[in-house]
């Protein structure tokens, strides 16, 4: 998989999924596309039903030994518990229909610039994979008001606000996660402390590190050849997801790819790559992807990382030293280094910076 060069093909704006009645060419994966549809070595196309995705309910008194648990083996849990309001996560879904809705013009008003990270359009992995997505994406940083404004200039609250109070409770939730997942690793407070000692207060609007991103794969005549959302790990420290619809798929290295299926009122959390250098490598980032159905579909994914210039490194173990020592398998990095070098490199990114 090498880096984007054909510059000519038009990477921001996706098709337009309402006028078409047959998957064209651009969106056929075949079997000569099967390198970019399994992870290298693999082969299978069948998904693997006899395993699924923890459940964990947040009230539960053993949640942070099952967290830690679930984050070591798979990198992915299904949280329920969490008090995330139904009414929101509702409405997040409902506001999020309503945007994909619009006429493909609207849309465009607030379409993505070429390089740029917000707005409408296509998934930004896109120009790593030979065919299109059956997919389109929103990406909102910050407020999401602009983008609203640009939507629905007279009409941009229920929008916006319903947005706005979706990121800060699924930022909340995450701390809490974080906090959870990074005592597990047996480091001193001071390490810990970076969560706490705010570096996102203030400039909240601005952090770069956190994202919401809308998805729609709209309904798909003919889904075993296309794909919703090619694999990928997360650029994140953790991703929360909400969908209702299943599609979602999770790659294990000892099973193959299996279905997350949607358990009715769970967000479904998945750990990126920031996690997985922090500890080392023992918190999985899960190799994810989205397949296409018959029928439409909707997800929000919210993209927790650090601010762009956080040193990313491993946090080693205070207690380094009978069991011999323990070396860092990845070098110092900030945040913003590691987002360009998976802007170039995607998958590659993490062996570019192993020891
Ligand atoms: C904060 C983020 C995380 C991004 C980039 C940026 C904004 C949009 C996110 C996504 C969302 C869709 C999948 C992904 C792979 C993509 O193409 O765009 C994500 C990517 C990443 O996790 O790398
Ligand atoms: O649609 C989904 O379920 C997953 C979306 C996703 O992986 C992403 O936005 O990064
Ligand atoms: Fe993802």
């Amino acid at each position: 998989m090498g880096a984007p060069s054909d510059s000519s093909r038009n990477h921001v704006i996706p098709l337009d999924f309402g006028s078409i009645q047959t998957v064209p060419e651009s969106h056929v994966w075949s079997e000569s596309d099967d390198e970019y549809r399994y992870p290298s070595g693999v082969h299978s196309g069948t998904t693997n039903s006899c395993f699924s995705v923890p459940v964990i309910d947040l009230r539960d008194p053993n949640a942070p030994e099952l967290i830690t648990e679930a984050s070591e083996k798979w990198g992915v849990f299904q949280l329920t518990g969490h008090g995330i309001p139904t009414e929101l996560m509702e409405e997040v879904e409902s506001e999020t229909q309503r945007l994909f809705s619009l006429p493909v013009d609207r849309k465009l008003k607030a379409l993505r610039s070429p390089g740029g990270a917000t707005g409408y359009g296509q998934a930004m992995i896109s120009p790593f994979f030979p065919k299109h997505m059956w997919h389109e994406g929103f990406t909102i940083m910050g407020s999401a008001t602009d983008h609203a404004k640009q939507l629905w200039p007279h009409d941009f609250e229920v929008f916006s606000e319903t947005m706005d109070d979706y990121q800060k409770q699924m930022k909340a939730i995450i701390e809490q996660l974080i906090l959870i997942i990074l005592k597990s690793l047996d480091i001193n407070s001071q390490q810990l402390n970076w969560l706490k000692n705010d570096h996102y207060s203030g400039h909240e609007a601005t952090t770069p590190g956190t994202a919401l991103q809308l998805n729609y794969y709209p309904p798909c005549p003919d889904p075993n050849r296309a794909m919703g959302l090619a694999q990928h790990t997360d650029t994140s420290l953790v991703t929360i997801l909400q969908a209702q619809t299943s599609g979602l798929q999770i790659f294990r290295d000892d099973v193959g790819w299996i279905s997350v299926q949607p358990v009715r009122g769970a967000l479904t959390v998945n750990l990126g790559d920031f996690l997985h250098i922090l500890s080392n490598g023992r918190f999985v980032s899960v190799l994810h992807r989205v397949v296409v159905n018959p029928v439409q579909r909707f997800s929000v994914a919210y993209f927790y990382g650090p601010p762009s210039d956080f040193i990313v490194s491993p946090l080693l173990s205070r207690s380094v030293g009978d069991s011999g020592e323990i070396v860092a398998r990845y070098r110092s990095v900030t945040a913003k280094e590691f987002i360009d070098m998976k802007a170039k490199n995607l998958k590659r990114a993490l062996s570019l910076i192993k020891t």
